[in-house]
């Protein structure tokens, strides 16, 4: 049921899409590490009629490249910050790969004072260009990255929780990949819920849920679920200093923009792990699997039963996500507060 959204592997051909109306998909940050690849893989989404890339170096050469990728739809550049609402007008989905990657022995936290005035300019911008559009972070840190962004939508009048979320796939991804081949099946077999957020121990894969059934003993369900949880650092470590996941991460974000199409396109049953504002836990964000609709969030699917290990764990993560709130919050009012911006009325089509 939690495997990528239930459909093996369909990340991105889905031919029941050809059928659905026409889309525009926007990503942000596509000339980086993980916009280009992710950009590469979304063009082969049906049905998706304009690919606008938006980066703030020039775009021209990567949208004339994936413009001869023999699919339909338009590919077209934006550039700087003054092409990004032009780049988000009409979009029914932003997809946000924008901002620095961590370098050895960085926390993905550090990210945070680099990276929050992304979030809050991508949210106002969505804000005045394409308020309805569902807007999926990848940047780092999640856990914070998200709550700005809510905040930012907040104060512009343009907030649907149901329409915010970070892309915490590639936390599944590994999950299934680690997880497979421990048990020596193929890892588009494994389902798993990846619960909590997209950082250290907040990230809680509930291995007790697993199907097929895991059948290791607690040393391993332990050593598997540490590796999760590790796996961002060991690829951070293994670039040593040139930056961090890119190619998995377009490939679970490719395949969490997919799903999102294919709530937009009415297909039931799309289900997916994402971090998003939540009543679930005690923090207000928090990922848990979620049924994807026409407007993003359709349903938040009850939190799984767990394992005692995995309550311990559960209640350890709580706290740090509610911090990492508190912060992602005060980041965007002090940063509104600084530009003198508050409660703008929203400017709907
Ligand atoms: N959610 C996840 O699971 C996950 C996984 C991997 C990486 N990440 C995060 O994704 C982000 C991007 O990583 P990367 O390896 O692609 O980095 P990168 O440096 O290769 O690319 C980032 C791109 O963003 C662009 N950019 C920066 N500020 C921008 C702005 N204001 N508007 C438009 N474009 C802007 C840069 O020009 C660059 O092209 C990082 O924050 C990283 O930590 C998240
Ligand atoms: O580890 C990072 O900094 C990037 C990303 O969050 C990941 O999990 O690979």
């Amino acid at each position: 049921m939690f495997l990528l959204g239930g459909q093996k592997s369909s990340i991105i051909i889905a031919p029941w899409l050809m059928a659905v109306r026409t889309l525009k998909v926007t990503v942000v940050g596509a000339g980086g590490g993980i916009g280009q690849p992710l950009s590469l893989l979304i063009r082969r989404c049906p049905g998706i009629d304009e690919l606008a890339l938006h980066d703030l170096s020039d775009m021209k050469g990567i949208a004339a490249d994936l413009s001869h990728v023999s699919q339909s739809g338009k590919v077209i550049a934006f550039t700087g910050d003054e092409e990004l609402e032009p780049a988000l007008t009409r979009a029914d989905v932003v997809v946000v790969a924008a901002g620095m990657p961590r370098l050895p022995g960085m926390q993905r936290d550090h990210l945070m004072a680099a990276n929050g005035c992304v979030a809050v300019k991508v949210a106002t911008a969505v804000s005045k260009a394409s308020p309805k559009a569902l807007l999926a972070f990848i940047t780092n840190p999640i856990n914070m990255i998200v709550p700005t962004a809510a905040e930012v939508l907040k104060v512009h009048g343009t907030y649907d929780p149901r329409r915010l979320f970070g892309i915490t796939t590639l936390d599944v991804v590994r999950s299934k990949k680690f997880i497979g081949d421990s048990m020596n099946i193929s890892p588009d077999e494994v389902n798993i819920p990846v619960i909590g957020g997209h950082a250290g121990i907040t990230i809680l894969p509930l291995i007790s849920q697993c199907q097929p059934g895991f059948k290791g003993g607690p040393k391993e369900v332990q050593e598997l679920t540490h590796r999760i949880q590790e796996a961002g650092t060991e690829v951070v470590n293994a670039k040593a200093g040139r930056g961090s996941a890119t190619l998995s991460m377009a490939y679970a974000g490719a395949h969490f923009v997919g799903s999102l199409l294919r709530g937009i396109g009415g297909q039931e049953g799309v289900i997916e792990c994402a971090f998003v504002a939540s009543e679930l836990t005690d923090p207000p964000f928090f990922a848990s699997p979620l049924e994807l609709g026409k407007d993003g969030i359709k349903r938040y699917i009850p939190l799984p039963q767990m394992s005692d290990s995995e309550k311990e764990a559960l209640e350890k993560l709580l706290p740090i996500l509610r911090k990492n709130a508190e912060e992602g919050i005060q980041f965007a009012k002090n940063y509104l507060k600084e530009k003198s911006v508050s409660h703008i009325p929203a400017v709907l089509p």
